[in-house]
């Protein structure tokens, strides 16, 4: 759909096709709704992110909680966001051998343990090893610089989650 398609979309349909692009946080585009008419893409991704930074620190914690684990319960039971399980299968998360479930399951739980929120990567960039290793590496952070990366995370998502559903201004021209 192109930047007109879009703007042309009732509410209602808005929030049907838009509201998952942070993951189930659907106050986020019904936030941005406002801002229409959107001139681009990057416009509304630039809204979303404007939002998303206005929020207290307890706010976005909040939105990093509403993500499922990598390699989780959610995954084996097929209880998924059909956008998180592409995204896990993409990074190879549904073809794991049982040893690196139990790895990243107690390296998720330890994580969560000390931070709060869960463990947070955009998967379609990394492969499952790059994701083991930034894993390991963010244990080390604090909560303040943990919660600032994994929120430029959510945004990388979204990012791609957007460019799945809306054509990009140099597409728009071809
Ligand atoms: N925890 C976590 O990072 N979850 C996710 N990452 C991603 O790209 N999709 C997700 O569901």
């Amino acid at each position: 759909m192109d930047i007109n398609a879009v703007n042309a979309l009732s509410y209602e349909d808005f929030l049907e096709i838009f509201g998952n692009v942070v993951e189930k946080c659907p106050i986020i585009p019904a936030a941005v709704w406002i801002h229409r008419p959107f001139t681009s893409l990057a416009d509304i991704e630039a809204h979303i992110s404007d939002f998303i930074n206005s929020l207290p620190e307890s706010g976005k914690e909040g939105i990093l909680r509403c993500h499922p684990d990598l390699a989780g319960r959610e995954l084996q039971s097929g209880a998924l966001t059909r956008d998180s399980q592409d995204e896990q299968r993409a990074a190879g998360f549904t073809d794991l051998q049982p040893a690196e479930v139990s790895r990243l399951r107690s390296l998720n739980s330890e994580y969560k343990e000390r931070f709060g929120f869960p463990f947070v990567i955009c998967a379609r960039l990394n492969t499952k090893r790059d994701i083991m290793r930034e894993l390991l590496q963010c244990l080390g952070n604090d909560r303040a610089a943990e919660r600032a990366r994994a929120i430029g995370e959510v945004k990388k998502i979204c990012s791609l989650r957007l460019r799945n559903l809306v054509l990009s201004d140099s597409t728009n021209k071809l």
